[in-house]
């Protein structure tokens, strides 16, 4: 995802069988039990329909962060259900490999849960883990990752190290990115709830940075006061789309964008006046202008209101200049762990060639380059590279080079002409290596393949291909970027046999 908040993902729809073929019965689970008043008796899995009520005893946590339990053999998905947990609940779709319920009550709950501190928790959909006790949370990530690798990697001895978590999982988030909206003469601004379009408003949320809480429920009294017009989405009339705050936790420097949906923005510079009068952290004020029909939150064209083009984050001793659009980890904190241990896996002298593919802005490429002989990064969007290109000057590294273009075709070209990286990172998008890249990886023989992934399915399924292909599994360090929610960050170490 961008790692942003969570998002359920979507599970294979098979067609359902034709009801002459299902079995006339199957033996229930001791656990398992549909209570449904207009049935004479119970209903066996298969035969199960939207709104029957069902008790499930719930085994663990699965990949969205909900409950998994079984009735009779068949998986039942549970959102909000804990492990060791029974509980009834209603059958919201049942199809032929999976049931998905929605929880009703519980018959016994379990010591992991805990009440989830955000009022919006479960309307919001930003998060999925509240309800459960961070070490809990903690140990569903690792059986996750582990549950991924076994599947897909059939490795029985997995060397997988313990998760990195936070001490204090909460307003870890560097940036907000908010829809605006207007309900009953009030401004909102929070997300849509899950696979809808209905606001969330949130007046404060407990991941994110509490300076940047503060700023929006501020700036969403101006827009009332200056009488802001807000977009509305399916009329496609108004002008304030989104407000995205991004703050640096090492410099305190804040960065505000308004996204619009023209350039005409009349109240832009009394809002200017009010934020600087009350918010001396605010370095850069920016309008991003976005006319288009589309989910993606910023348009091509953005120019400064006021103040700073960029915030100044610092990681370790790097600095990073930041521009409103430029992707930067979103957990300052846990990217350190991170990058310190994509460093330890890449065992670097001071004499490899480093490829670093999908770099971003050319974080880790920056990181590694103080000790490797070189280091080129690899980035679809252009603008990324133009800030790797301005971060790796401001660092005075001169041995990183930053190159546009897709890693699936630009590296299968260069191994044609015989380039031999000692050391490849790879830190692709959720949807993993493209099938093109992993062969030119298997060509390239690296010495090191060090692998970053925020989708351990991906993941383990792209590692399986390198394991055939003579690659080994050193090891694997989950992170976890994004406490709260089921999103796990994992590293993993793969070397030539
Ligand atoms: C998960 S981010 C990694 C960012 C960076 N490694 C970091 O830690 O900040 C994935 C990056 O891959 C880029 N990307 C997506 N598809 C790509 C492709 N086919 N080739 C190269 N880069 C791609 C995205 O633009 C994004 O910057």
């Amino acid at each position: 995802m961008n790692k942003q908040h969570n998002r359920f993902e979507k599970r294979k729809n098979h067609k359902q069988r034709p009801a002459s073929k299902r079995p006339a019965f199957a033996p229930r689970d001791s656990n398992s039990q549909v209570s449904q008043s207009k049935l004479s008796s119970p209903r066996i899995a298969e035969q199960l329909q939207t709104g029957d009520r069902i008790t499930v005893e719930v085994k663990k946590i699965g990949i969205n962060g909900e409950g998994v339990g079984y009735y009779e053999r068949k998986a039942v998905f549970i959102p909000g259900a804990l492990p060791g947990e029974l509980v009834q609940a209603q059958v919201e779709k049942a199809l032929p490999n999976y049931i998905q319920a929605k929880l009703l009550s519980h018959k016994r709950t379990s010591a992991e849960r805990v009440t989830p501190p955000c009022p919006v928790y479960e309307a919001c959909g930003g998060c999925s883990m509240q309800h459960t006790r961070y070490e809990e949370q903690l140990r569903a990530k690792e059986n996750v990752v582990r549950d991924a690798f076994s599947r897909y990697t059939k490795l029985t001895d997995l060397p997988l190290r313990p998760i990195i978590g936070m001490n204090d999982p909460w307003a870890y988030r560097n940036k907000a990115q908010m829809q605006v909206g207007f309900h009953q003469g009030a401004v909102q601004t929070g997300l849509y709830a899950p696979g809808s379009h209905q606001l969330v408003d949130l007046s404060g949320c407990p991941v994110q940075h509490p300076d940047i809480n503060a700023l929006i429920q501020r700036v969403k009294e101006w827009l009332k006061a200056y009488q802001v017009s807000i977009y509305q989405e399916r009329k496609r009339k108004g002008l304030l789309r989104n407000l995205v705050v991004r703050i640096a936790y090492t410099t305190g420097e804040m960065q505000l964008t308004f996204v619009t949906s023209e350039a005409h923005f009349p109240q832009a510079k009394s809002l200017v006046a009010a934020i600087r009068r009350e918010f001396p952290k605010v370095v850069g004020i920016a309008q991003n202008i976005n006319p288009k029909k589309t989910s993606i939150i910023f348009g091509d064209q953005t120019t400064l209101l006021w103040g700073k083009e960029t915030l100044q984050e610092k990681l370790g001793d790097l600095k990073y200049e930041l521009s409103p659009r430029a992707f930067f980890q979103l957990n300052p904190a846990q990217t350190l762990h991170l990058y310190r241990a994509a460093e330890e896996a890449a065992q670097l002298t001071g004499t490899e060639e480093v490829l670093d593919l999908y770099c971003g802005t050319g974080t880790i490429s920056l990181w590694l380059a103080r000790s490797a002989k070189k280091v080129t990064g690899i980035e679809l969007v252009k603008e990324a590279i133009e800030d790797a290109k301005a971060n790796a000057r401001l660092n005075h590294i001169d041995n990183a080079v930053f190159i546009t273009g897709k890693a699936e075709e630009w590296l299968p070209s260069q191994v044609a002409k015989g380039y031999k990286p000692d050391v490849i990172v790879v830190d692709p998008p959720r949807t993993g290596c493209d099938d093109a890249l992993l062969k030119a990886i298997i060509q390239a023989k690296p010495k090191r393949m060090v692998y970053v992934s925020c989708n351990p399915s991906t993941l383990a399924k792209d590692c399986a291909v390198l394991l055939k292909n003579g690659f080994q599994l050193e090891w694997l360090q989950p992170v976890d970027m994004f406490p709260q929610t089921a999103h796990v960050e994992c590293l993993i170490l793969m070397v030539r046999k």
